[in-house]
């Protein structure tokens, strides 16, 4: 034969009803094992069997042995997974993939009466001047520094995005509550607007309280810019 991959299944002169008992047997037992021909040793494929989304075979939970029915004998490869096994399963470690996680407590305050997000809206539309810009761009530039100083009721800015902002209209609207936006008056809260809620749409939100853009010359520029 040339190839040593072929066989002929022949039927010899056995005693015929003790190879039909073996194989019985052996069918029985054969449920989670592997019925493979063995490769060359050295070949790459012969890591993992012949089976490359098996993993490694080499390792100790794979045992090999050799069968014989009648006369055809072969390699019984064990690769029986192990579900099967006596030794306990893993014990669930909390915050592993599947186990149910504890739910972040949500921080979101009642809204008084009047100071729903759709309050905030209409009012978006009807007022003349959110931002307190008294007739001055949007488009000024402004200093860190010039942020800093607007901390008092009716203007308190704050910079978010690279962006100044008017929050003082917005507070009593804020589902996080006045004092939560407090902490973001007079520095850049871009930090803290993410951790809290990235995907809230403030330049919507927000886009009738701009006073004008960070001017960041003096310090680094911020990534959002380079996007606009
Ligand atoms: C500067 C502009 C900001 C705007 C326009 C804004 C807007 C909003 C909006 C629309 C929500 C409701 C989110 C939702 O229902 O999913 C919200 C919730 C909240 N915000 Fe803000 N926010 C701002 C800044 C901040 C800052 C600086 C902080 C933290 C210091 C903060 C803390 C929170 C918290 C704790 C909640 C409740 C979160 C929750 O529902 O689990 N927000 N904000």
């Amino acid at each position: 034969m040339d190839n040593d991959d072929d066989f002929t299944f022949c039927k010899v002169d056995s005693p015929v009803d003790q190879d039909v008992i073996e194989t019985k047997k052996l069918a029985a037992d054969i449920d989670g094992l592997n019925i493979k021909g063995e490769l060359p040793s050295g070949s790459a494929s012969n890591q993992n069997g012949g089976f490359p989304w098996k993993g490694n075979l080499t390792n100790n939970n794979v045992s090999k042995k050799q069968e014989t029915v009648g006369s055809l004998s072969f390699n019984v490869i064990d690769t029986s997974s192990p579900r099967r096994s006596s030794k306990p399963l893993k014990q669930p470690v909390p915050g592993d993939v599947g186990q149910l996680k504890k739910p972040v407590p949500r921080a979101k305050v009642p809204f008084e009466k009047g100071y729903s997000q759709m309050d905030w809206l209409k009012l978006t539309q009807t007022h003349p001047d959110l931002a307190g810009l008294k007739g001055q761009s949007n488009r000024r530039l402004i200093s860190m520094n010039e942020v800093k100083q607007h901390r008092q009721e009716g203007s308190m800015w704050t910079v978010l995005k690279g962006r100044v902002y008017n929050l003082s209209p917005y507070m009593r609207f804020h589902p996080g509550g006045v004092d939560m936006l407090m902490k973001a008056v007079g520095k850049d809260c871009t930090a803290l607007f993410n951790k809290y809620h990235a995907w809230v749409n403030a330049e919507f939100l927000m886009e009738k309280c701009l006073v004008g853009i960070l001017d960041d010359t003096e310090g680094p520029k911020h990534s959002d810019d380079k996007k606009r």
